[in-house]
């Protein structure tokens, strides 16, 4: 394994209820790669950042996190340095949560604060909130922010801790199109932080993989299609045979974008 790596998986296999949902992944991210995660409604992208995240134990192979593996060290402690940011998070914070403390929480990955942030806490939660466009939503509460706020105060949040791994579950979801191009952009700057977390960004729109994104991981049916640098991957043929109908994949500007031609 290379100093490099920051996470690993073996082989990893996944089996519940009698399914084997995951066959053996094997897959690395290293220090300064960041990864899109594509494949069909039901291949095992969640199953695997189950894993990943240590939420679900693997049936078998080996999750490793730079150099700790699953079952050898303290998961609660290895979990720290891998961020996941999820829309069923949105649902466990409390509707009265101030914004600020919403993101001053991700320190200690805690949910809905009892007492109030410290002033060291509240300047980091307030910078990065202001780095992400969204000052004038400092003295909010949780339950008026819009879906696309709140996505960016989750990553706020999540950028309160310091993740080598910053996972993202489809995080353009319910985002309306400017609204998703403004997210995305803010992506690409974080991804130019010189401290910035490798992005693995789970999503179902190759529109959304912006040239920040270096590696593309294709996931269909539990087992690994094709993984590695985007140029590589990222083709008409091989997303066709991963979405099992025709598609044609364009490339303009360094945006993608896709084609169903023929569905099956
Ligand atoms: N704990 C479990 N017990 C039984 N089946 C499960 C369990 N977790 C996941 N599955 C099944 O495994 C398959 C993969 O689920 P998973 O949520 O990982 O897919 P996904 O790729 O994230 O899908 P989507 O794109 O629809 O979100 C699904 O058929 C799901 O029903």
């Amino acid at each position: 394994m290379s100093a490099d790596s920051l996470l690993r998986t073996q082989a990893a296999t996944f089996v519940r209820g009698g399914r084997r949902i995951l066959k053996g992944i094997d897959w690395e991210v290293k220090r300064g790669e960041h990864w899109c995660i594509l494949g069909p409604n039901g291949c095992g992208k969640t199953s695997l950042i189950n894993l990943i995240t240590g939420y679900e134990p693997a049936t078998d192979g080996e999750i490793q996190i730079g150099e700790d593996v699953f079952g050898n060290s303290d998961w609660r402690e290895v979990r720290k340095r891998v961020g996941l940011v999820t829309n069923t998070l949105t649902t466990y914070i409390e509707p009265g949560e101030p914004v600020m403390h919403v993101v001053a929480s991700g320190r200690d990955a805690k949910l809905n604060l009892w007492t109030p942030p410290s002033a060291s806490l509240k300047k980091q939660a307030s910078g990065l909130i202001e780095a992400a466009g969204c000052a004038h939503l400092k003295k909010s509460l949780w339950a008026t922010l819009s879906q696309g706020e709140k996505q960016k105060i989750l990553i706020c949040r999540a950028l309160m801790a310091r993740f080598e791994v910053l996972i993202l579950d489809e995080p353009c979801a319910g985002l309306d199109p400017v609204a998703r191009e403004h997210f995305l952009n803010w992506m690409s700057e974080i991804s130019s932080w010189p401290e910035a977390p490798s992005l693995v960004m789970v999503t179902h729109h190759v529109e959304e993989i912006l040239p920040c994104l270096t590696h593309v991981f294709l996931l269909r049916d539990g087992e690994v299609l094709n993984q590695g640098e985007k140029a590589d991957v990222l083709t008409s043929a091989a997303l066709s045979t991963l979405y099992g109908a025709k598609v044609k994949l364009g490339l303009k500007e360094g945006r993608y974008s896709l084609k169903v031609m023929e569905a099956v």
